[in-house]
């Protein structure tokens, strides 16, 4: 069995007394995937993001990188925060050498040199005077240039022009495939994902509410079209809306569905977003003694 690039088990953080930014979350991600982390603000992504990559420690449960603990994988896992810490005193040259030094034997200088050299940016600018998307550059640089394992980043193109960002996800998508790199990615843009990510964690509430594979996932749901009172309580359902005669619906269906009930797939924007506007929705995520097969 290969080992899971990211696997969490009854995964929990507390922050102060009360306040549970994620519980009892388990899923696995298999090596090799580009994974797309999505929920609303609070969810508790970034909180997720900072266990992998071993910043936080669980309060409850466990969460393992690569098999091994998260700190013990910590010079395999590249890891680009929000806020994206960098040295401010420190020219971007000196930030790349300083990449370079802390990641001997296995930094890839190219690669650091073409993200940076994509924003056309002076190597003898200091970061401090960087602006955030050109510190975005800097920062996956860096975290490119280390060939990680595994890529964590944490709403990487979020401060980036429409340019910028379309160039860089490319970089990323290709620099991935090249290595068998898996990446998880946290954004708000969803459409975005949809090109480039073949797996998803749904987080809401500090749950996980979907995980798995992106087509296995869509091929789970249908959205019908039907006459409003069609009866729905035999199926899943993630939402439902009446309008004058009709009825729409996003559901799980659990059989053979009416002849007359128009159906479609939805996309992966429409199935983001039904379950944020239903935050009671059930959850789809595959049952703890599936999760083993699943990898
Ligand atoms: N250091 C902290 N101390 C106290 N509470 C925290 C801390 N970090 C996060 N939280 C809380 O944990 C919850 C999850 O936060 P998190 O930043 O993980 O969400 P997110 O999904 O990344 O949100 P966003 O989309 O806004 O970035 C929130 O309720 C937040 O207030």
């Amino acid at each position: 069995m290969t080992v899971p690039a990211l696997e969490a088990d009854a995964l929990g953080k507390r922050f102060g007394r009360r306040s549970w930014a994620l519980r009892d979350c388990s899923f696995r991600l298999p090596a090799g995937r580009v994974c797309a982390v999505v929920g609303p603000n609070g969810a508790g992504k970034s909180t997720l993001l900072a266990l992998a990559a071993g910043l936080l420690a669980p309060t409850e449960g466990t969460v393992r990188v690569l098999g091994a603990h998260p700190a013990a994988a910590r010079s395999r896992v590249g890891f680009v925060d929000q806020d994206k810490p960098l040295y401010p005193q420190l020219t971007v040259a000196e930030t790349l050498r300083m990449g370079a030094d802390l990641n001997p034997g296995h930094w890839d200088a190219d690669t650091a040199r073409r993200v940076v050299a994509g924003g056309d940016l002076d190597p003898d600018r200091r970061i401090r005077a960087l602006s955030g998307g050109q510190r975005t550059r800097v920062a996956l640089a860096l975290a490119l240039g280390k060939r990680p394992e595994l890529l964590l980043l944490d709403e990487p193109m979020a401060d980036l022009d429409p340019l910028a960002r379309h160039e860089l996800m490319g970089l990323l998508m290709g620099e991935a495939a090249a290595h068998g790199t898996t990446v998880v990615m946290s954004s708000h843009v969803v459409a975005e994902l949809e090109d480039s990510c073949d797996h998803l964690l749904l987080v809401g509430g500090g749950k996980i509410r979907l995980s798995g594979d992106i087509d296995d996932l869509l091929a789970a749901h249908t959205r019908v079209t039907a006459p409003a009172g069609a009866d729905l309580a035999a199926h899943e359902v993630v939402e439902s809306r009446t309008t004058g005669r009709q009825l729409s619906a996003v559901i799980r269906p659990s059989g053979p569905l009416p002849d007359d009930w128009r159906t479609t797939t939805p996309s992966l924007e429409d199935l983001v977003l039904s379950y944020l506007r239903n935050p009671a929705a059930p959850a789809l995520t595959p049952a703890p003694e599936t999760l083993e097969a699943a990898v």
